[in-house]
């Protein structure tokens, strides 16, 4: 596993650094094997990327070669405020002038969590080339994550049991306000060539300096081991790793 930090100034830069990773990664993956299955995050951070990414100057990234899931959704319907869906769209699919190859969010209309789970497995297998299932797992190109204060990324939150998912590639969540949500399993994280973690704000300080110093291994984003682990931090997020 290689891990490595980019630390920007603030939301704004971070989101430009975010958009310059991503387009790294697009080109790589399309030149390399003519498709890009990319996995998204929710939460406040990206929002800034995807923003930036539905500026003209982002128009020639190859998106008709670029599948876009998530990497974990509220079971709310799809036009809910807390929908990492509803968000993207928002922020990005609705800017788009040419429009990615695949958009394959989350069926939350389905009568339960576990049914949108299940229905979002099946929804990547069907996606997924077979040249891109290995070991029975799919093999993102990239997942975009995010860090809540609490260590959880995804919807893998700390003392929930699905971080304990060993076969299946989705699972429903729990979140500590008893919420549920679908979420990408660790195994399915941890095949992806690379992850990037989009970190914001001083409150999350103190968890990106004790997962980066090995202090907190139980925790969810901790163990997240992905051949390549990108950290993109502001300086408030980093404040506490760069200040000891
Ligand atoms: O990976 C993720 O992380 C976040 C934390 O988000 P933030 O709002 O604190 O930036 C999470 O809740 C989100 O759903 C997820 O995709």
């Amino acid at each position: 596993m290689s891990v490595d930090y980019h630390i920007v100034g603030d939301g704004n830069e971070l989101a430009a650094c975010a958009a310059e990773l991503f387009t790294t990664v697009t080109q790589k993956a399309v030149a390399d094997r003519g498709a890009c299955m990319l996995a998204l995050s929710g939460g406040k951070t990206p929002k800034l990327l995807f923003e930036k990414l539905g500026q003209p100057q982002f128009e020639s990234l190859p998106w008709q070669r670029i599948s876009l899931f998530w990497g974990d959704e509220r079971f709310v319907p799809e036009g809910h405020a807390d929908s990492n869906y509803r968000m993207t769209r928002e922020a990005l699919l609705e800017r788009l002038s040419v429009k990615p190859a695949a958009i394959c969010p989350v069926n939350t209309s389905l009568p339960s969590a576990e049914a949108a789970a299940e229905s979002y497995a099946t929804t990547i297998c069907e996606i997924f080339p077979d040249s891109a299932i290995e070991n029975g797992w799919p093999i993102f190109d990239c997942i975009l994550l995010g860090l809540g204060t609490d260590g959880h990324t995804a919807s893998l939150f700390p003392g929930d049991l699905t971080i304990n998912e060993k076969i299946s590639w989705t699972a429903v969540g729990r979140a500590p306000d008893n919420s549920q949500r679908i979420t990408l399993t660790l195994p399915v994280l941890n095949a992806a060539r690379q992850v990037i973690f989009l970190v914001s704000g001083s409150e999350k300080a103190a968890v990106v300096a004790a997962i980066a110093r090995g202090q907190a291994k139980n925790l969810p984003a901790a163990m997240v081991k992905t051949k390549k682990v990108t950290w993109l931090l502001d300086a408030a997020a980093a404040s506490t790793l760069v200040s000891r």
